[in-house]
């Protein structure tokens, strides 16, 4: 299946990302832009994305061999019936959702007659928005497909085929333990770092702003994962309520054996497990998966 041409719906930060990648590694590949909003549509054509911006949804995906929706998880089905009068026969859909399960349930009822082949760029930053993407985005890192059991060879190796195109390495697993293993690696975190700066602005008063007066370290790392996009994060949690509660309370259960812990004053314990943790950091390094501390310069 060749993809001669993309449509991107959604202008993001993983959208416009999207572009400018196919722009640097895939020029012979035409790019049609859309996005709901006129503000972000403006924003992209002025920083020249795509090879055009289009207002109409159904205009945005005539003749495209490859859609790809880049929207919050909790708006893919608006935008698949947005777009289902204009598909070609033939042409993959797939998206970039955080969460696989929810959105391949609502990709395949808004669009039962069509091949859709779900993808999950396990690239990301705490920006939103077409101004904050950039072509190297998906270098090196991990998109993770979850093609449902009927979905075609061909249509899996066109969508890999794109994705190692942009310079990312591919896995392909079931969408539910795609959902489980993130929640994990990407859900909990943020929401525990949600937590801690919340908590710790609330706390203000007590410390009199020092919170933020001395937040140099730890604290300011996740600052930047709590900065993260409000809606994003809100879809997120929703889509992938079941995997996350179950990680939340083995987490809690976690939480709750070191709280004790510190309070007996079991040094032993405490040692323990900072010792094994400290190893799992080493051997992520070790593997090359680690992107560096947090580069808060990097380019956006
Ligand atoms: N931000 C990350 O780190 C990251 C990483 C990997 C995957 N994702 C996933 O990628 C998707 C997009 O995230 P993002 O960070 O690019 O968000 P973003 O907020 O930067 O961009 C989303 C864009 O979608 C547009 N949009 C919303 N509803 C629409 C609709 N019905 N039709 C057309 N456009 C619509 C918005 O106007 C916005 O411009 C999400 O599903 C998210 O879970 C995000
Ligand atoms: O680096 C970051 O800022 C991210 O949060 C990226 C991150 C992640 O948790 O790893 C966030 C959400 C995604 O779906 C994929 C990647």
């Amino acid at each position: 299946m060749a993809i001669d041409r993309v449509a991107i719906v959604g202008l993001g930060l993983i959208g416009s990302s999207i572009a400018r990648a196919i722009d640097e590694r895939l020029p012979q590949v035409a790019v049609t832009g859309h996005d709901a909003s006129d503000d972000v549509r403006g924003v992209a054509r002025e920083l020249g994305l795509c090879d055009g911006i289009v207002d109409d949804p159904v205009a945005a995906v005539a003749d495209a061999d490859l859609v790809i929706l880049a929207v919050p998880v909790g708006r893919m089905a608006d935008a698949a019936a947005a777009i289902a009068p204009g598909l070609k026969a033939g042409a993959i859909i797939s998206d970039v959702g955080s969460s696989k399960a929810g959105v391949a349930d609502a990709l395949a009822k808004a669009l039962p007659d069509h091949i859709i082949i779900p993808a999950h760029p396990v690239a990301g930053t705490e920006n939103s928005g077409p101004a904050a993407g950039f072509a190297s985005l998906f270098e090196g890192r991990w998109c993770i497909v979850t093609p449902g059991a009927d979905a075609s060879d061909e249509a899996v190796a066109a969508v890999t085929g794109f994705w190692q195109a942009l310079g990312a390495k591919v896995e392909t697993m079931d969408a539910a333990h795609h959902d489980m293993v993130l929640a994990v690696t990407s859900h909990l975190p943020h929401l525990i770092a949600y937590t801690i700066v919340g908590t710790a602005s609330e706390l203000e008063e007590v410390t009199e702003s020092e919170v933020i007066k001395y937040s140099a370290g730890g604290f300011r790392d996740f600052t930047r994962i709590a900065a993260s996009d409000p809606v994003m994060w809100r879809d997120v949690f929703l889509a992938n309520k079941d995997a996350v509660l179950a990680t939340l309370q083995r987490f809690n259960e976690d939480l709750t054996a070191l709280q004790q812990a510190i309070r007996r004053g079991d040094g032993a314990k405490l040692e323990e497990w900072f010792t094994r943790t400290r190893a799992i950091r080493r051997s992520i390094i070790e593997q090359g998966q680690d992107d560096a501390a947090p580069d808060f310069g990097r380019k956006h």
